[in-house]
């Protein structure tokens, strides 16, 4: 049976890079995602925050068109999931995971992870590339600070300089929006105080695509980002505006401990009350 009345409540917008309504994601008798409505507009910068299985991976896989909802209405860049050829949309949605990097092949080169992302393949092969593409490769891997590394093995970097080859990967073909799925995993200290301020750096760029940022801790989220949506058992505690969001009774609501949140001017800590 149709159902016309979700394309009154979830109006077509050029603005809304993400509109997700009323999704549900179930597995067997496991609910994923229960009832999830969310939207994200071109020049937003969100924080997706929640603990282990709270659903966060199962959302960035509808929201990078890897996944359709089991009910519900997902629209991505102004498309519907299950209306769109997938490989014509994907490439418009730049996505940095764990999963992606774990299948880089190991005597891959650092400049050849950037560049084959214009094919969306993963592994150097016989394709054709313009000396624009390896230009553009370049730049990216200069912006993010690992230019340097550009002919080493991939499999030879450290992990604070391989996150920054995944995301430089992610940006290739200059997507419209773009998915960054724990970023500052694995990371020391340094390397992750480093990656934030580039993150920050990112944010405040207005020719950014539109960044949604994963993350289990609070001390990740970079100044710039704009909104949060904090999620547990598949379901949101609360979405909006960072400031109105990030509160410790909505943490202590999201990962089930009591908790205190400080405020360090943009950046954020907590810890048990
Ligand atoms: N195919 C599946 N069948 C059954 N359960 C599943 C399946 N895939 C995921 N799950 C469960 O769904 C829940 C949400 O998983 P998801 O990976 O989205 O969580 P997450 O917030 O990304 O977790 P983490 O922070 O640990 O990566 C988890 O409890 C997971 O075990």
């Amino acid at each position: 049976m149709g159902s016309p009345w979700q394309y009154s409540v979830v109006p077509d917008s050029a603005d809304l890079v993400i509109n997700a309504a009323d999704l549900v994601v179930r597995r067997g008798k496991t609910t994923l995602l229960d009832h999830v409505s969310w939207q994200v507009e071109l020049d937003e910068r969100w924080v997706v925050l929640g603990p282990n299985g709270a659903g966060k991976t199962t959302l960035l896989n509808l929201a990078s068109a890897r996944m359709h909802p089991t009910s519900g209405i997902m629209r991505i860049l102004d498309e519907q999931l299950g209306k769109v050829d997938l490989f014509e949309l994907r490439p418009r949605i730049g996505i940095s995971t764990a999963a992606l990097s774990e299948a880089i092949p190991v005597d891959e080169l650092v400049l050849d992870v950037v560049i084959t992302a214009a094919w969306a393949v993963m592994g150097r092969w016989h394709e054709e590339y313009d000396p624009i593409d390896e230009a553009r490769a370049r730049a990216l891997l200069e912006q993010f600070g690992v230019d340097h590394l550009a002919a080493r093995r991939y499999s030879t970097l450290s992990e604070g300089e391989r996150k920054r080859v995944q995301i430089a990967r992610a940006l290739m073909t200059d997507p419209e929006l773009l998915l960054l799925d724990e970023p500052a995993a694995g990371l020391d200290l340094g390397a992750r105080e480093r990656l934030v301020r580039t993150l920050a750096d990112l944010a405040a760029d207005p020719d950014s695509p539109a960044l949604i940022l994963v993350t289990h801790h609070v001390e990740e989220i970079p100044p710039g980002f704009t909104h949060a949506l904090l999620l547990a058992d598949g379901g949101v505690v609360a979405s909006g505006l960072i400031d109105d969001v990030m509160t410790a009774d909505n943490l202590t609501k999201t990962f089930g401990v009591p908790l205190d949140l400080q405020r360090h001017g943009s950046r954020f800590s907590a810890r048990a009350a």
